[in-house]
């Protein structure tokens, strides 16, 4: 598939909706959390980092999202700001909920876990009427983040902002990004990401985060092919699948199917490499490239967050991926 045709009228490149978190993330590496005393704070929550990311490759972002009215809510805010964000569509919570926060445990650097705190959580108290429809209709692109479903009323939130960009030419990407702690259970799970993945455009997922999705498709074991198959029987002209340090794969509704290949990585932990990924291959497609080049620019920026302490600050500039790039061919 030579590449995506996004609508160049429209003023911004993207806009995301979903959870606006806080990451604290070990200091104290490879030995468990019940061994680390120290934590660095950083913004998190997977729609949050791939916008940052979007917007630290020179993409004109917004945020639609919640966020809590307290100091971890501020200095999201301000974070975003500091990045060039468009915070408009981000409401601030009166009721007293908290921000969600994710301690991350690394072990080693394969053996990382999130520890979820996310309990009253603003995120998931985004309302229909709070969401901008001027932001979604004025964006080429509108990312929905999988756990903005979890619960009422963030996901009727998302579902009316599906609507928004449908009514207004907005492509529409969804990374599933199943969290299980914000789930009352895989069944509910299965049935809202159905109805968000059957209005998307282009939806990304680990294999896992597939079986989750078409959990009542039939045929547990189902083959990439045949997922993206499925997908294309509704609006997705583009389906990528991710397969951790085996790269990833993309489907096109055209027939076509490429493999991304990983960069080699000093790698610190492995989170943050499916949101780094998506923000360098929704660059790459945003900028006309191609389908399997816009894969390799997503695992170099992959490559490079993993390596690092981050998520969102380690989300790198174009130079930062090209110099990667560059450096890993004459390895
Ligand atoms: N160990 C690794 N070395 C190099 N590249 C990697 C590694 N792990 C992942 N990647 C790159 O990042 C992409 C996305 O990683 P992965 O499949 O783990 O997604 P994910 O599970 O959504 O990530 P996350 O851990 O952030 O949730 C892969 O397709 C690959 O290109
Ligand atoms: O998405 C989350 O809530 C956790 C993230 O903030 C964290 O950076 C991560 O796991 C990214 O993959």
């Amino acid at each position: 598939m030579d590449s995506i045709a996004f609508d160049s009228g429209k003023p911004r490149d993207f806009v995301a909706i979903g959870r606006l978190c806080i990451d604290l993330n070990a200091n104290e590496i490879n030995r468990p959390m019940e061994e680390t005393m120290t934590f660095t704070k950083y913004v998190g929550g997977s729609p949050a980092n791939i916008c940052i990311g979007m917007s630290r490759l020179g993409q004109s972002a917004a945020f639609i999202g919640k966020v809590a009215d307290d100091q971890m809510g501020r200095f999201i805010l301000q974070y975003l700001r500091d990045n060039g964000i468009e915070t408009s569509g981000v409401t601030t919570d009166r009721t007293g909920a908290v921000t969600g926060l994710a301690f991350t445990e690394i072990k080693s650097p394969e053996d990382c876990s999130i520890l979820m705190y996310r309990d009253n959580v603003a995120d998931l108290l985004l309302a229909p009427e709070e969401v901008d429809e001027a932001l979604i209709a004025g964006s080429k692109v509108l990312l929905v983040s999988g756990t903005a479903l979890a619960k009422s009323p963030s996901r009727e939130a998302v579902l009316l902002a599906l609507r928004y960009a449908r009514k207004h030419g907005t492509k529409v990407v969804f990374d599933i990004d199943y969290r299980p702690y914000s789930w009352a259970s895989p069944e509910e799970t299965a049935i809202y990401y159905h109805l968000a993945a059957e209005k998307s455009d282009i939806i990304i997922g680990t294999r896992e985060e597939f079986d989750m999705l078409e959990r009542f498709d039939g045929n547990a074991e189902r083959s990439d092919e045949a997922t993206a198959a499925q997908w294309f029987g509704c609006r997705a002209e583009l389906v990528v699948i991710k397969h951790g340090k085996d790269g990833s794969i993309a489907y096109g509704k055209d027939g076509s199917s490429h493999r991304g290949a990983i960069f080699p990585a000093k790698v610190i932990k492995t989170f943050g490499a499916g949101d780094s990924y998506a923000a360098g291959f929704l660059y790459g497609l945003m900028q006309g490239w191609s389908v399997g080049r816009s894969m390799a620019f997503g695992s170099a920026s992959a490559s490079i967050v993993i390596s690092s302490h981050s998520c969102s600050d380690a989300m790198p500039t174009v130079r930062q991926i090209e110099d990667y790039i560059e450096a890993s061919q004459h390895a």
